[in-house]
């Protein structure tokens, strides 16, 4: 059975040890807190994260940073996208000398607007075909429960995105490959934005069709903004473009969208912030480094620019509305 490290025992990094377990792996995560690996442990359950659901036997917890990534020649990184570089400068050197990783995190890091690949390529020095990007439709909860769901893993290897491929498949967890890294990256990032602005419209009450309408220009958007950086303009159809898109505008459960409908009822950035139960809302932060990175490359993300209104230069939401509607008109 190999060993397998997920750096990070949030909500994500939690389910997704559960499925690599569920596939067969012995599974060790990094936890922050003393209480929740004490928890894994001793009562297989992250009481913080994941509530009332039951982790396997192989997964087990520590605050060791060295215990955990010893022996692990796969290392899992799910830490929010603008804590990973602090925490991987302190973990490179325990890192076995064959490891590879994976990143789960969708944001892009403030400052030097880099994509979390390119972060963890500058840190560590490994080469591209050692870094991998999991990427989909994937709420914790709904995996962790083991409701049946499909994924991206990217890597430019194919070799190694095929053994992660295996390496993650369990009967309700489907990965495909890609080696669009770009492409799903920056899929998984901009859809937190495009969650977001959907949530604000929920807030202020609107229906349907402003929703369609958020989730396609959302896309149209996040697609531009790819294709500039080198992507594929086809992974933005895929599950870790329009899948995750409309997985996280639509559902309940996701904090970006969670924290946009509380924006857009009027609450403050700090009331909607502890609404998160300490659980972050990667938009609220990416919204700026996607912002410049379009500006930078001259695509035009009106949206990104409209959330980045409300949530940091006091933006009024109605305001901002109307204002992106009186926009030229223009052929699709
Ligand atoms: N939760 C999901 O449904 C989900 C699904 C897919 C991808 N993701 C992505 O995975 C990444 C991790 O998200 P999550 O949902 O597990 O987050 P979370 O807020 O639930 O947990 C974050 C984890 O990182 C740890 N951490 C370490 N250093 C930190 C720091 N400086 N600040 C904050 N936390 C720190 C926390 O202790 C915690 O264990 C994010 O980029 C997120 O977008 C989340
Ligand atoms: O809860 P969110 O908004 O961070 O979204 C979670 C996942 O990224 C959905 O795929």
């Amino acid at each position: 059975m190999a060993r397998v490290a997920v750096m990070g025992a949030g909500s994500w990094g939690t389910a997704v040890g559960k499925v690599l377990a569920d596939a067969g792996s012995e599974v060790v995560l990094w936890a922050r807190r003393d209480e929740v690996a004490l928890g894994i442990n001793e009562r297989h359950c992250n009481e913080k994260y994941l509530p009332g659901i039951v982790l396997p036997a192989t997964v087990t917890a520590s605050t060791d940073p060295a215990e955990v990534l010893s022996g692990s020649h796969e290392v899992v990184l799910a830490v929010p996208s603008q804590s990973l570089r602090g925490n991987l400068e302190k973990w490179v050197d325990l890192l076995e000398p064959d490891a590879g990783v994976i990143s789960l995190a969708k944001g892009i890091e403030t400052g030097s607007l880099m994509r979390i690949s390119e972060v963890v390529a500058e840190v560590t020095g490994l080469t591209a075909d050692k870094i991998a990007a999991l990427s989909g439709p994937n709420l914790a909860r709904e995996i962790a429960e083991g409701q049946p769901a499909a994924t991206v893993i990217a890597c430019t290897d194919v070799d190694r995105a095929a053994r992660l491929q295996d390496a993650f498949s369990t009967p309700n967890f489907r990965p495909y490959t890609n080696t669009d890294v770009v492409g799903c990256e920056i899929g998984g990032s901009t859809k937190n934005v495009i969650a977001l602005v959907c949530g604000i419209a929920t807030g202020m009450g609107l229906g349907d069709n402003t929703m369609a309408t958020l989730v396609t220009r959302g896309l149209a958007e996040s697609t531009r903004l790819g294709v500039a950086l080198g992507a594929n303009q086809m992974t933005f159809a895929g599950l870790a473009g329009l899948g995750d898109l409309v997985a996280t505008c639509t559902s309940p459960l996701s904090r970006n969208r969670t924290f946009g409908e509380r924006l857009g009822r009027g609450e403050t950035l700090e009331q909607a912030q502890e609404a998160t139960n300490g659980q972050v809302a990667e938009g609220v932060k990416s919204c700026t480094s996607i912002r410049s990175l379009a500006r930078q490359m001259g695509v035009e993300m009106p949206l990104t620019e409209a959330v980045h209104e409300i949530c940091h230069e006091g933006g009024d939401a109605v305001e901002v509305a109307v204002r992106l509607m009186r926009r030229s008109t223009k052929p699709e």
